[in-house]
């Protein structure tokens, strides 16, 4: 028997039988779109050898012969770093708040900017990395500092578009602390411009969500846009 045949299926046929178990298991998945992480595929690290399966395909239609020495080790290197970029996928609001909310009686503006976000394009499978500023307007209970960068870190390790992950993270923070409003502003550079495609390499996108008080009332709007683009 032919080393590609086994139990009377052969490769290609295990892919297929894969990808189509994996489809059924995610009919009524809506964790690529849905605000909510309402579902979470098998556990991933059980994803590791079939992602690296499916690396190993791939260096054969480069060409490329995944035998040689320095290939050897490439599909399962490649599969544990594509698992890491979508990390996001893992982790919940809930657990990444880790109950850091506390009763604090301030009603002036928080914002946490500059905070570096690296993500993946969902329509090329490439980076698009930048920097995300979140401001909120607290209501009688402010959030761990730290928790916006992780709230960062949920959406932006996903297959994403940056208008989503935007929204994401300003809804989460809604979710979180219920503040008077919230205020999201995403500058990021899409590698599938710069380094393909229509390659301009200093062009960077800009995109925000503003809820609340920052969407109805322009000069807190305006105070947070200050904050964001002051050195
Ligand atoms: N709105 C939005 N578009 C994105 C994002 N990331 C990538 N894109 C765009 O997705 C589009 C896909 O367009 P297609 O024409 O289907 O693909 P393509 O032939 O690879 O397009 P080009 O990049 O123009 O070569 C491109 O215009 C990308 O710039 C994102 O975060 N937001």
């Amino acid at each position: 028997m032919k080393e590609t045949m086994k139990n009377g299926i052969n490769n290609g046929e295990k892919e297929i039988v894969a990808i189509n178990n994996c489809c059924k298991s995610h009919e009524k998945c809506t964790f690529h779109h849905d605000l909510e992480l309402d579902h979470r595929p098998p556990t991933r690290e059980a994803m590791l050898p079939e992602m690296s399966r499916s690396y190993k395909l791939l260096l054969g239609s480069l060409g490329e012969n995944p035998e040689r020495q320095g290939l050897l080790k490439t599909p399962e290197r490649a599969a544990k770093a594509m698992l890491f970029f979508t990390k996001g996928y893992d982790q919940s609001l809930e657990e990444v708040l880790n109950d850091a909310i506390f009763d604090e009686d301030h009603d002036e503006m928080v914002v946490v900017k500059d905070i570096e976000m690296f993500s993946m394009c969902e329509h090329h499978l490439v980076p698009f990395y930048g920097k995300v500023s979140i401001g909120y307007l607290p209501c009688g209970k402010i959030l761990g500092l730290s928790k916006l960068a992780r709230i960062v870190e949920i959406y932006s390790r996903r297959l994403q578009v940056q208008e989503r992950l935007t929204k994401q993270i300003a809804v989460a923070v809604t979710k979180a602390v219920q503040p008077a409003g919230v205020a999201v502003v995403v500058e990021g550079v899409h590698m599938c411009m710069v380094m393909r495609g229509v390659q301009k390499i200093n062009s960077k996108t800009v995109t925000s969500t503003m809820l609340g008080v920052f969407r109805d009332d322009p000069k807190t709007r305006e105070e947070f846009l200050n904050l964001v683009h002051s050195k």
